[in-house]
């Protein structure tokens, strides 16, 4: 019997993958550990992902092939407008995170690269790109938060980033994005696998870029 498509992506990156959802920042996630500077400086670098992100769900809605797959995008992206920008502005404001130190503060290479590849797979306006790149960033985040233990830290910072990645509706979303590699992807096999594995080494670059460059200068 032949592999998912989506399956023999993952494995080919498995070791990639397995390093950043147990990597060091997600294991202080889930303990409350983060340093404030670090967690304002990933934060701050997620939220220039989060932009270049919307871009791609945007493309997402434009090359999708049926109705039904324009919803789910455009349903999602609903969501991500409402409760994943409200945390941001919440969490920006809880940790003293200003809009001049943002302003003043550049892109970490991990984040301008990922910036780069969302922006390039939206520009090609080729579907098993948008696909590939769109079910690492959910599905990585899926399976970190899926270790999470159910004693969850108090600060809203730390447990509401957790619950964003691990509720029943960003869930089906990651499965949905699953469906849509095996259906899409198999098209353009030799695309899907080379955005699919520069998504899943950025993302592990980002987690460690948290560590290298902290956001100084917060009053948090
Ligand atoms: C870097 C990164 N990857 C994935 C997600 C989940 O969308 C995120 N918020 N940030």
């Amino acid at each position: 019997m032949s592999q998912r498509f989506s399956q023999e992506l993952l494995e080919t990156n498995r070791e990639t993958w397995e390093q950043a959802i147990n990597h060091r920042f997600v294991t202080e996630l889930f303990e409350g550990s983060v340093d404030d500077e670090v967690m304002a400086g990933y934060l701050d670098q997620d939220y220039r992902f989060f932009e270049a992100f919307l871009q791609l769900l945007g493309a997402a809605i434009t090359t999708a092939d049926r109705l039904e797959a324009r919803l789910r995008y455009a349903s999602f992206a609903g969501e991500m407008a409402n409760s994943e920008d409200t945390y941001f502005q919440r969490a920006f404001e809880a940790l003293g995170v200003s809009d001049e130190l943002r302003a003043a503060t550049p892109d970490t290479p991990s984040a301008a690269g990922f910036c780069d590849l969302m922006r390039e797979a939206a520009a090609s306006q080729n579907y098993s790109a948008v696909v590939a790149v769109l079910m690492v960033t959910e599905c990585l985040y899926r399976d970190w938060a899926a270790k999470a233990p159910q004693n969850r830290p108090e600060s809203f910072i730390y447990h509401e980033w957790i619950t964003l990645h691990d509720n029943a509706d960003f869930l089906d979303f990651a499965t949905f994005l699953e469906q849509e590699a095996d259906r899409s992807g198999a098209q353009d096999a030799q695309t899907a696998h080379d955005y699919f594995r520069r998504a899943v080494e950025l993302e592990l670059a980002f987690f460690n870029d948290t560590y290298t460059y902290p956001l100084n200068g917060i009053h948090a």
